[in-house]
Protein backbone atom coordinates (compact mmCIF):
# COMPACT_ATOMS: atom_id res chain seq x y z
CA UNK A 1 0.00 0.00 0.00
CA UNK A 2 1.21 3.52 -0.78
CA UNK A 3 -0.06 6.55 1.22
CA UNK A 4 0.67 10.06 0.91
CA UNK A 5 -0.11 13.78 0.82
CA UNK A 6 -0.44 15.82 -1.97
CA UNK A 7 -1.20 19.57 -1.88
CA UNK A 8 -2.81 21.17 -5.52
CA UNK A 9 -1.53 24.38 -6.23
CA UNK A 10 -1.88 27.33 -8.71
CA UNK A 11 -3.70 30.60 -9.91
CA UNK A 12 -7.58 31.25 -9.25
CA UNK A 13 -9.52 29.83 -12.06
CA UNK A 14 -7.00 27.03 -13.83
CA UNK A 15 -9.40 24.03 -12.47
CA UNK A 16 -8.22 22.87 -9.08
CA UNK A 17 -10.96 22.73 -7.40
CA UNK A 18 -12.80 20.98 -10.51
CA UNK A 19 -10.10 18.44 -10.83
CA UNK A 20 -10.22 17.50 -6.69
CA UNK A 21 -13.82 16.79 -7.29
CA UNK A 22 -13.20 14.58 -10.20
CA UNK A 23 -10.42 13.06 -8.13
CA UNK A 24 -11.80 12.27 -4.47
CA UNK A 25 -15.52 11.46 -6.47
CA UNK A 26 -17.34 13.78 -3.96
CA UNK A 27 -18.38 17.15 -4.27
CA UNK A 28 -17.51 18.22 -0.35
CA UNK A 29 -13.95 19.62 -0.70
CA UNK A 30 -13.42 20.43 2.39
CA UNK A 31 -13.32 17.66 5.23
CA UNK A 32 -11.80 18.22 8.30
CA UNK A 33 -10.16 21.44 10.11
CA UNK A 34 -9.66 21.51 13.67
CA UNK A 35 -7.90 25.26 14.26
CA UNK A 36 -4.17 25.36 14.47
CA UNK A 37 -3.98 22.14 15.63
CA UNK A 38 -3.43 20.85 12.97
CA UNK A 39 -1.49 22.53 9.99
CA UNK A 40 -3.10 21.00 6.95
CA UNK A 41 -6.44 21.28 6.19
CA UNK A 42 -7.86 17.77 4.28
CA UNK A 43 -9.91 18.55 1.05
CA UNK A 44 -10.11 15.13 0.18
CA UNK A 45 -8.84 11.62 0.11
CA UNK A 46 -8.82 9.76 -3.23
CA UNK A 47 -8.81 5.77 -2.44
CA UNK A 48 -7.50 3.76 -5.14
CA UNK A 49 -6.26 0.21 -5.22
CA UNK A 50 -2.61 1.23 -5.70
CA UNK A 51 -2.67 3.91 -3.20
CA UNK A 52 -4.07 6.86 -0.86
CA UNK A 53 -3.91 9.63 -1.65
CA UNK A 54 -4.84 12.44 0.99
CA UNK A 55 -4.94 16.00 -0.40
CA UNK A 56 -3.93 19.19 1.71
CA UNK A 57 -4.75 23.08 1.25
CA UNK A 58 -1.95 25.08 1.50
CA UNK A 59 -2.83 28.40 2.20
CA UNK A 60 1.07 30.23 2.05
CA UNK A 61 0.98 29.03 -1.81
CA UNK A 62 -2.04 31.22 -2.41
CA UNK A 63 0.17 34.54 -1.88
CA UNK A 64 1.20 35.13 -5.94
CA UNK A 65 1.17 39.42 -5.79
CA UNK A 66 3.92 40.69 -7.01
CA UNK A 67 4.56 42.41 -4.08
CA UNK A 68 5.17 38.66 -2.18
CA UNK A 69 7.48 37.72 -5.11
CA UNK A 70 10.62 38.36 -4.09
CA UNK A 71 9.86 38.11 -0.50
CA UNK A 72 11.64 35.28 1.76
CA UNK A 73 9.44 32.15 2.15
CA UNK A 74 7.17 32.80 5.17
CA UNK A 75 6.02 30.92 7.98
CA UNK A 76 3.02 30.03 6.51
CA UNK A 77 3.92 28.86 3.65
CA UNK A 78 6.89 27.00 5.00
CA UNK A 79 4.70 25.18 7.60
CA UNK A 80 1.99 24.72 4.88
CA UNK A 81 4.88 22.74 3.10
CA UNK A 82 5.52 20.36 6.11
CA UNK A 83 5.01 16.54 5.43
CA UNK A 84 3.63 17.01 1.75
CA UNK A 85 5.43 14.33 -0.38
CA UNK A 86 4.18 15.78 -3.81
CA UNK A 87 3.14 19.38 -4.88
CA UNK A 88 0.57 19.34 -7.98
CA UNK A 89 1.24 22.28 -9.62
CA UNK A 90 -2.06 22.76 -11.80
CA UNK A 91 -1.97 25.24 -14.95
CA UNK A 92 -4.53 26.19 -17.79
CA UNK A 93 -3.97 25.25 -21.67
CA UNK A 94 -4.76 28.26 -22.79
CA UNK A 95 -2.74 29.95 -21.54
CA UNK A 96 0.38 30.99 -18.71
CA UNK A 97 0.22 34.08 -16.69
CA UNK A 98 2.42 36.23 -14.85
CA UNK A 99 0.82 34.91 -11.99
CA UNK A 100 1.50 30.80 -13.16
CA UNK A 101 4.68 32.24 -13.28
CA UNK A 102 4.93 33.47 -9.31
CA UNK A 103 3.31 30.15 -8.43
CA UNK A 104 6.06 28.62 -10.20
CA UNK A 105 8.72 30.95 -8.71
CA UNK A 106 7.55 30.42 -5.04
CA UNK A 107 7.86 26.33 -6.16
CA UNK A 108 11.87 27.24 -6.34
CA UNK A 109 11.72 27.44 -2.39
CA UNK A 110 10.76 23.71 -1.67
CA UNK A 111 12.68 20.32 -2.33
CA UNK A 112 9.33 18.78 -2.60
CA UNK A 113 8.74 17.22 -6.31
CA UNK A 114 6.21 19.36 -8.26
CA UNK A 115 4.22 17.49 -10.51
CA UNK A 116 2.64 19.34 -13.22
CA UNK A 117 -1.01 18.99 -14.42
CA UNK A 118 -2.07 20.89 -17.79
CA UNK A 119 -6.10 21.26 -17.62
CA UNK A 120 -8.50 22.17 -20.00
CA UNK A 121 -6.98 20.23 -22.85
CA UNK A 122 -10.39 20.15 -23.95
CA UNK A 123 -10.57 23.99 -25.28
CA UNK A 124 -7.40 22.84 -27.88
CA UNK A 125 -9.33 22.58 -30.81
CA UNK A 126 -6.16 21.82 -33.11
CA UNK A 127 -4.36 18.20 -31.09
CA UNK A 128 -1.19 19.57 -32.91
CA UNK A 129 -0.65 22.14 -30.69
CA UNK A 130 -0.88 20.29 -27.72
CA UNK A 131 2.35 18.64 -27.90
CA UNK A 132 5.00 21.96 -28.79
CA UNK A 133 2.62 23.16 -25.77
CA UNK A 134 3.72 20.26 -23.50
CA UNK A 135 6.98 20.67 -24.31
CA UNK A 136 7.48 24.32 -23.89
CA UNK A 137 5.50 23.80 -20.31
CA UNK A 138 7.53 20.98 -19.04
CA UNK A 139 10.88 23.12 -19.38
CA UNK A 140 9.71 25.27 -17.44
CA UNK A 141 11.61 23.46 -14.57
CA UNK A 142 12.34 20.03 -13.39
CA UNK A 143 8.89 18.49 -13.25
CA UNK A 144 7.77 14.96 -11.32
CA UNK A 145 5.73 14.42 -14.61
CA UNK A 146 3.29 16.68 -16.59
CA UNK A 147 0.60 15.01 -17.44
CA UNK A 148 -2.48 16.99 -20.11
CA UNK A 149 -5.88 16.37 -18.66
CA UNK A 150 -9.52 17.83 -18.78
CA UNK A 151 -11.19 17.87 -15.29
CA UNK A 152 -14.02 18.78 -17.05
CA UNK A 153 -14.34 15.96 -19.71
CA UNK A 154 -12.71 14.15 -17.05
CA UNK A 155 -10.26 13.08 -19.36
CA UNK A 156 -6.76 11.17 -18.72
CA UNK A 157 -7.61 11.38 -15.12
CA UNK A 158 -6.41 7.90 -14.78
CA UNK A 159 -3.06 9.03 -16.17
CA UNK A 160 -2.90 10.94 -13.37
CA UNK A 161 -3.69 8.89 -10.40
CA UNK A 162 -0.87 6.30 -11.77
CA UNK A 163 1.46 9.27 -11.05
CA UNK A 164 0.10 10.05 -8.14
CA UNK A 165 -0.01 6.61 -6.48
CA UNK A 166 2.88 5.52 -7.36
CA UNK A 167 4.93 8.78 -6.05
CA UNK A 168 3.23 7.84 -2.40
CA UNK A 169 5.33 6.60 -0.20
CA UNK A 170 5.02 3.44 0.92
CA UNK A 171 2.57 2.60 3.89
CA UNK A 172 -0.54 2.06 5.52
CA UNK A 173 -3.53 4.22 4.38
CA UNK A 174 -3.77 7.31 6.36
CA UNK A 175 -7.26 7.08 6.83
CA UNK A 176 -10.09 4.17 6.37
CA UNK A 177 -11.75 3.67 3.38
CA UNK A 178 -15.08 4.54 5.06
CA UNK A 179 -14.24 7.25 6.71
CA UNK A 180 -17.28 9.41 7.60
CA UNK A 181 -15.21 12.69 6.25
CA UNK A 182 -16.82 16.27 7.29
CA UNK A 183 -18.62 17.34 9.91
CA UNK A 184 -22.24 18.87 9.18
CA UNK A 185 -23.35 20.82 7.04
CA UNK A 186 -22.83 23.99 8.53
CA UNK A 187 -19.24 23.26 9.74
CA UNK A 188 -18.77 22.83 6.05
CA UNK A 189 -20.16 25.93 4.98
CA UNK A 190 -18.00 27.99 7.67
CA UNK A 191 -15.33 26.06 6.61
CA UNK A 192 -15.44 27.16 2.93
CA UNK A 193 -16.18 30.73 3.66
CA UNK A 194 -13.17 30.67 5.71
CA UNK A 195 -11.41 29.22 2.70
CA UNK A 196 -12.44 32.13 0.51
CA UNK A 197 -11.66 34.43 2.75
CA UNK A 198 -8.07 32.95 3.01
CA UNK A 199 -7.59 33.25 -0.55
CA UNK A 200 -9.32 37.05 -0.82
CA UNK A 201 -7.21 38.35 2.02
CA UNK A 202 -3.94 36.75 1.32
CA UNK A 203 -0.99 37.19 4.05
CA UNK A 204 -3.31 39.88 5.38
CA UNK A 205 -5.58 37.46 7.04
CA UNK A 206 -6.46 38.02 10.52
CA UNK A 207 -4.85 35.21 12.24
CA UNK A 208 -7.98 35.19 14.89
CA UNK A 209 -10.32 34.69 12.63
CA UNK A 210 -13.73 32.72 13.13
CA UNK A 211 -16.63 31.95 10.92
CA UNK A 212 -19.91 30.98 12.58
CA UNK A 213 -22.88 29.55 10.74
CA UNK A 214 -25.88 31.04 12.08
CA UNK A 215 -28.73 30.48 10.52
CA UNK A 216 -29.38 27.31 7.84
CA UNK A 217 -33.18 27.48 6.75
CA UNK A 218 -34.32 24.78 3.86
CA UNK A 219 -36.32 26.98 1.85
CA UNK A 220 -38.25 24.59 -0.70
CA UNK A 221 -34.91 23.95 -2.87
CA UNK A 222 -33.20 26.62 -1.78
CA UNK A 223 -30.83 26.94 1.43
CA UNK A 224 -30.85 30.13 2.86
CA UNK A 225 -27.66 30.52 5.48
CA UNK A 226 -26.35 33.36 7.09
CA UNK A 227 -23.04 33.89 8.44
CA UNK A 228 -20.91 35.97 10.81
CA UNK A 229 -17.04 36.62 10.42
CA UNK A 230 -15.55 37.43 13.12
CA UNK A 231 -12.65 39.45 13.81
CA UNK A 232 -10.99 40.71 17.24
CA UNK A 233 -11.04 44.31 15.66
CA UNK A 234 -12.19 47.16 13.91
CA UNK A 235 -9.08 47.44 11.23
CA UNK A 236 -9.98 43.43 10.56
CA UNK A 237 -13.18 44.10 9.75
CA UNK A 238 -11.95 47.02 7.56
CA UNK A 239 -10.02 44.89 5.68
CA UNK A 240 -12.34 41.78 5.17
CA UNK A 241 -15.14 43.42 4.36
CA UNK A 242 -12.71 45.52 1.37
CA UNK A 243 -12.97 48.88 -0.45
CA UNK A 244 -16.74 49.47 -0.65
CA UNK A 245 -17.70 45.60 0.33
CA UNK A 246 -15.84 44.31 -2.75
CA UNK A 247 -13.45 41.85 -0.54
CA UNK A 248 -17.02 40.18 1.00
CA UNK A 249 -18.83 40.28 -1.41
CA UNK A 250 -16.21 38.29 -3.84
CA UNK A 251 -15.70 35.62 -0.44
CA UNK A 252 -19.91 35.15 -0.76
CA UNK A 253 -19.77 34.84 -4.28
CA UNK A 254 -17.10 32.36 -4.65
CA UNK A 255 -18.19 30.59 -1.19
CA UNK A 256 -21.86 30.18 -2.68
CA UNK A 257 -20.64 28.80 -5.81
CA UNK A 258 -18.61 26.20 -3.71
CA UNK A 259 -21.71 25.58 -1.06
CA UNK A 260 -24.06 25.07 -3.94
CA UNK A 261 -21.72 22.75 -5.31
CA UNK A 262 -21.34 20.68 -2.22
CA UNK A 263 -25.50 20.73 -1.78
CA UNK A 264 -26.20 20.42 -5.03
CA UNK A 265 -28.96 23.14 -3.93
CA UNK A 266 -29.35 26.56 -4.49
CA UNK A 267 -28.24 28.47 -1.99
CA UNK A 268 -28.78 32.29 -0.67
CA UNK A 269 -25.62 33.40 1.43
CA UNK A 270 -25.77 36.86 3.75
CA UNK A 271 -22.46 37.42 5.12
CA UNK A 272 -21.42 40.01 7.76
CA UNK A 273 -18.29 41.00 9.35
CA UNK A 274 -18.59 41.66 13.29
CA UNK A 275 -15.92 42.37 16.11
CA UNK A 276 -15.73 40.35 18.86
CA UNK A 277 -12.97 41.67 21.00
CA UNK A 278 -10.39 39.55 21.73
CA UNK A 279 -12.97 36.68 21.96
CA UNK A 280 -9.83 34.08 21.37
CA UNK A 281 -8.83 34.84 25.11
CA UNK A 282 -12.54 34.28 26.18
CA UNK A 283 -13.30 30.74 26.85
CA UNK A 284 -16.87 31.22 26.62
CA UNK A 285 -16.83 32.65 23.33
CA UNK A 286 -14.34 29.50 22.63
CA UNK A 287 -16.61 27.25 23.08
CA UNK A 288 -19.57 28.72 21.28
CA UNK A 289 -17.50 28.51 18.24
CA UNK A 290 -16.80 24.52 18.78
CA UNK A 291 -13.12 25.43 19.77
CA UNK A 292 -12.00 23.48 22.75
CA UNK A 293 -9.19 24.58 25.57
CA UNK A 294 -7.00 22.00 24.06
CA UNK A 295 -7.22 22.84 20.38
CA UNK A 296 -6.00 26.32 21.45
N1 LIG B 1 -13.07 23.79 -20.49
C1 LIG B 1 -12.72 23.41 -19.27
N2 LIG B 1 -13.07 24.16 -18.20
C2 LIG B 1 -12.70 23.73 -16.97
C3 LIG B 1 -11.94 22.54 -16.78
N3 LIG B 1 -11.69 22.40 -15.45
C4 LIG B 1 -12.29 23.46 -14.85
N4 LIG B 1 -12.90 24.26 -15.76
C5 LIG B 1 -13.65 25.50 -15.50
O1 LIG B 1 -12.76 26.50 -15.05
C6 LIG B 1 -13.41 27.35 -14.09
C7 LIG B 1 -12.60 27.42 -12.81
O2 LIG B 1 -12.60 26.12 -12.23
P1 LIG B 1 -12.30 25.92 -10.67
O3 LIG B 1 -12.22 24.46 -10.44
O4 LIG B 1 -13.26 26.71 -9.84
O5 LIG B 1 -10.88 26.60 -10.58
P2 LIG B 1 -9.97 26.87 -9.31
O6 LIG B 1 -8.57 26.79 -9.78
O7 LIG B 1 -10.36 25.96 -8.19
O8 LIG B 1 -10.33 28.34 -8.98
P3 LIG B 1 -10.17 29.15 -7.57
O9 LIG B 1 -11.14 28.52 -6.61
O10 LIG B 1 -10.56 30.53 -7.95
O11 LIG B 1 -8.74 29.02 -7.16
C8 LIG B 1 -14.80 26.76 -13.90
O12 LIG B 1 -15.70 27.50 -14.71
C9 LIG B 1 -14.66 25.34 -14.38
O13 LIG B 1 -15.86 24.80 -14.86
C10 LIG B 1 -11.58 21.76 -17.95
O14 LIG B 1 -10.94 20.74 -17.90
N5 LIG B 1 -11.99 22.26 -19.14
Amino acid sequence: MRSGIVAIIGRPNVGKSSLLNVLVGQKVSIVSHKPQTTRHRIQGVLHHPDGQVVFVDTPGLHIVQKKALNRAMNDTAAGAMHGVDLLLFVVDSSRWTDEDEAVLQRLSNFDTPVGLVINKIDKIVDKEKLFPLLEKLAAKRNFAFVIPLSALRKSNLEGLIKELTSRMPEGDALYPEDMIVGHDTSFAVAEIIREKLTRNLHQELPYALTVQVQKFEVDGNMDRIEAVIMVEREGQKAIVIGEKGATLKAVGTSARRDIERMTERKCFLKLWCAVRENWSDDMHALRRFGLSNSEE
